[in-house]
């Protein structure tokens, strides 16, 4: 009897095993497909990019020529093939789209969401309110109390210092911004890819409340010497109410109305005026940085 007890312990054990390696086979091979198909794509718009990032045998990708492609043009590669070739293919496709109509677009799923929620809790340890003064012309004044600052070039009062932890946390995020924000903004405005580099004038994470002074950022832009902006929205740990960006572009000027989720990217050029609408409940994070084209 106890034999046959532990027998069949054991068989649901190894039932359950293999359910999990089946389950992990399928996920790989879904994988494989995913990643087929990209390179497919790419054979299909572009044979000598296909070429470059391919295997000797052009019929699949090599990972070292992929990460060297992207690293000519200014994009940071992951350790995720996937993520690269899915980049990639976006890229591609962007460049081949219609002439833009407007000056900025949101760009959905930019960053991975799993990842921002995985760094999610250190971003939440890492922030610290850096009261700033905005300048007496400015209607926050020396009210503004609720970003924690990355990168810091300007000459703010009072000085404020970049936060290190945010800044270990962030890093990386903040240079795949960058990087996605600079092919926006070469197919955005007809220049060869990698033609144009952008340094960060400032990178900073915010959090809104639903307090006054915490829960919104009225219609502005971002300063004349600012050549382009990225608002990243990050996780939270309480869902929120509110907290659309507004955004007035085109001709006629219209004004678009954007409820972003984690990991989504608006890139914006230069001078574009936006607005992030009062939150009613929860809590609103953003990673925003400002950029300045590179002579
Ligand atoms: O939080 C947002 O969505 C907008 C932030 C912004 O525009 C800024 O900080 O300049
Ligand atoms: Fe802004």
């Amino acid at each position: 009897m106890a034999v046959s007890h532990s027998l069949r312990l054991g068989l649901l054990a190894l039932a359950g095993s293999a359910g999990i390696f089946l389950c992990w086979k399928r996920y790989l091979a879904q994988r494989d497909r995913a990643i087929a198909r990209a390179f497919q794509k790419i054979k299909s718009m572009n044979k000598a990019i296909a070429l470059v990032v391919s295997d000797a045998r052009n019929a699949s990708f090599s990972r070292r020529n992929l990460s060297k492609y992207m690293v000519q043009r200014g994009l940071c590669p992951s350790e995720d093939l996937l993520r690269d070739a899915t980049l990639l293919v976006s890229l591609l496709e962007e460049s081949r789209g219609p002439p833009a109509k407007f000056a900025h677009e949101l760009k959905q799923a930019a960053i991975d969401a799993e990842h921002l929620q995985r760094l999610f809790p250190e971003i939440q340890a890492s922030y610290v309110q850096q009261p700033l003064d905005y300048g007496r012309n400015s209607r926050y004044g020396d009210n503004w109390r609720i970003s924690c600052y990355m990168v810091v070039m300007e000459n703010w009062k009072p000085k404020i210092m970049p936060h290190e932890p945010m800044l270990r946390c962030l890093g990386d995020t903040m240079q795949h911004c960058v990087a996605q924000f600079e092919a926006w903004y070469c197919t955005l405005k007809g220049f060869r890819q990698g033609s144009k580099r952008f340094s960060v004038m400032n990178a900073f994470v915010t959090r809104y409340r639903p307090v006054h002074g915490e829960d919104e950022l009225q219609k502005h832009i971002d300063g004349a010497n600012v050549d382009g902006s990225v608002i990243l929205a990050l996780p939270t740990e309480e869902p929120f109410e509110g907290g659309a960006l507004h955004v007035w572009d085109g001709k006629p000027k219209q004004e678009l109305v954007y409820q972003m989720a984690p990991g989504d990217c608006m890139f914006m050029d230069t001078k574009i005026w936006h607005q992030a609408k009062p939150i009613s409940k929860g809590a609103r994070w953003a990673l925003v940085l400002f950029l300045k084209l590179e002579k």
